[in-house]
């Protein structure tokens, strides 16, 4: 199997998980794998498609200025270029963008405190950590309609070749070092954020109770 079809399979499979999880509202989210590193080329979700449904246009090849690498009909992620920080910045070879209502509401909550942090929980170390006192910190960004200004602003968080970055009432987007890592990240962000949403909500029905 040619490295493309490879890579192609890899993300279909990882698009076809978070749409089991119902993770790709009103055609939200883009997905990215890395395919070569010199010259850079990944294949990214094309533009406002329905993530849920699988086609043979689900994704095309980009360069590192977010471009298309070949003659198609498609148009790239219109926050394609928000990957191109990712891989020019680290060694990850992954990176998922997922809008859900639980990454929206921490975000909103936190974001004027610029990051969101989780400790005390088992979770975190699938992030790693695997101190008892283990600290894990989200940065949360201000959400830009223009996405040279957002992708610059991203950019100064895309440090490690695995991490997670939040934008305020929009989503969040992780990166691995692989397809298997990155997944493993935005499942742990979510149950982070989903158990976070939940114990507010239980205790303040416990404090008016
Ligand atoms: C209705 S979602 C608005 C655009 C967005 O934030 C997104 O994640 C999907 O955009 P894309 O161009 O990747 O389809
Ligand atoms: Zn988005």
């Amino acid at each position: 199997m040619s490295i493309q079809r490879k890579k192609w399979a890899e993300l279909a499979d990882v698009k076809k998980e978070l749409a089991a999880r119902d993770w790709f509202f009103a055609t939200s989210g883009n997905l990215s794998i890395k395919v070569t590193d010199d010259p850079l080329t990944f294949f990214v979700t094309a533009s406002g498609k329905d993530k849920r449904k699988q086609t043979d246009e689900d994704f095309l090849l980009v360069d590192a200025l977010g471009q298309p690498a070949e003659a198609t009909h498609l148009k790239p992620s219109a926050e394609t270029l928000l990957h191109v920080e990712i891989y020019k910045k680290t060694k990850a070879g992954c990176a998922l963008h997922v809008h859900t209502i639980d990454n929206n509401v921490i975000s909103e909550l936190y974001g004027d405190d610029g990051e969101v942090v989780f400790t005390g929980q088992e979770i975190i170390k699938a992030f790693g950590l695997w101190e008892e006192d283990a600290v894990f910190r989200i940065p949360i960004i201000r959400n830009h309609a223009h996405i040279p200004t957002l992708a610059a602003e991203f950019s100064k968080h895309a440090h490690e070749d695995a991490g997670a970055v939040l934008i305020r009432n929009h989503g969040i987007t992780v990166w691995g070092r692989n397809a298997f890592e990155a997944k493993k990240f935005l499942e742990a962000c979510e149950f982070l954020f989903s158990y976070h949403v939940k114990l507010l909500q239980l205790k303040g029905a416990k404090t008016l109770a």
